[in-house]
C-alpha cells in the first residue's frame, strides 16, 4: 500500500498556535486562569474578518449562544420555578432557586444572582427555525465558501442538546436543516458524468472512456453476484457456500 508523504497532510492553520502565550512568573490561581481565558478568547475573536454579517454581529472565530429550554407540561404542573431571566438579546440572570435560598448563609446569598453574556441568547419560546437562522446559517454559508467550522452542543443531561442538533420528526433541529441547506445549494453542480474514481479517502482518479467502460462491466457483474448470494441466503442457509460465492 501506498504511504502518505508528509506533503499530503494537510496543514490546518490554527489561530491558538500563532498567538503568543505571556510568561508566567508567579503562582497560577484560578483568576490568573479566567483572565487568560478571556484575553485569548478576545483576541481570537477580534482577528476575524467582521464584514458582510448578518445574524450574529459582531462575529468571531468563537460564537457561544445560549438556548434555554421551556419547562414541560409537567414541570409547570409541579410549579417549577425559573431561574434564568432574560435580560437582552444577549445576557441573563441566573438567580438560585428559591427552595435553596433557606440553606445559604448571609456571605453566599450576596452570590446566588450572577449575570452572564453570550453571543445571542435564545429564549425558551425560540423556535428550531429561529434558532437555526440566528446561529448556524451563517456558519454554513461561510462553509460553502471553504472556510472550515465546527458547530457543537454542550449542556447538562436533559438540557436539549439533542433536541437543538436533530430535532423531532415534525420540528427539525440544526443538523437536518443545515445538511437541507447543504443539499440545496450545492444539487446544481452536481457532476453527473461517472468517469471519477475514488481511491484512498481523498483522492479521485479521471477514468479514461476505456476504463469507464471496465468499471461499468465490473459493477454489473458484483451487481448480478450479490444478487446470486441474496437469493441463495433466502434458500440455503449454509454461510460456506455464501462465502465461496462472494469470492468467486
Ligand atoms: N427547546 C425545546 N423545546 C421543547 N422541548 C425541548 C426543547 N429542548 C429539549 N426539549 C425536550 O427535553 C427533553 C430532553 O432533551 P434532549 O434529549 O435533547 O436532551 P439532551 O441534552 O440531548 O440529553 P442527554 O445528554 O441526556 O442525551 C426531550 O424530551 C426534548 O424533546
Amino acid at each position: 500500500m501506498e504511504q502518505n508523504s508528509d506533503e499530503d497532510k494537510l496543514s490546518r492553520p490554527s489561530y491558538v498556535d500563532c498567538m503568543e502565550l505571556p510568561e508566567r512568573t508567579e503562582a497560577v490561581n484560578v483568576e490568573d486562569i479566567k483572565t487568560d481565558l478571556s484575553d485569548e478568547f478576545r483576541s481570537a475573536s477580534s482577528s476575524s474578518d467582521t464584514s458582510g454579517r448578518s445574524s450574529l454581529e459582531p462575529r468571531g472565530h468563537i460564537q457561544v449562544c445560549l438556548r434555554i429550554k421551556p419547562f414541560t407540561a409537567r414541570e409547570r404542573a409541579n410549579g417549577s420555578q425559573g431561574c434564568v431571566s432574560l435580560e437582552d438579546s444577549t445576557s441573563i440572570i441566573l438567580k438560585s432557586p428559591k427552595s435553596s435560598l433557606g440553606r445559604m448563609s448571609d456571605k453566599t446569598l450576596g452570590q446566588t444572582t450572577q449575570k452572564f453574556t453570550f453571543s445571542r441568547v435564545f429564549g425558551p419560546e425560540a423556535t428550531q427555525e429561529e434558532f437555526f437562522e440566528g446561529t448556524v446559517k451563517q456558519p454554513v454559508k461561510e462553509f460553502l465558501e471553504g472556510c472550515n467550522c465546527l458547530v457543537f452542543t454542550y449542556g447538562v443531561t436533559n438540557a436539549g442538546k439533542t433536541y437543538t442538533f436533530q430535532g423531532t420528526e415534525d420540528d427539525v433541529g440544526i443538523l437536518p436543516r443545515t445538511m437541507d441547506m447543504l443539499f440545496k445549494t450545492v444539487g446544481g453542480r452536481l457532476y453527473t458524468k461517472m468517469d471519477l474514481k475514488p481511491i484512498r479517502w481523498r483522492d479521485y482518479v479521471k477514468l479514461t472512456n476505456d476504463k469507464v467502460r471496465e468499471e461499468i462491466a465490473l459493477k454489473n457483474s458484483l451487481l448480478r453476484l450479490t444478487k446470486e448470494v441474496d437469493h441463495h441466503n433466502s434458500t440455503n442457509d449454509n454461510p460456506q457456500l455464501i462465502l465461496r460465492y462472494v469470492l468467486y
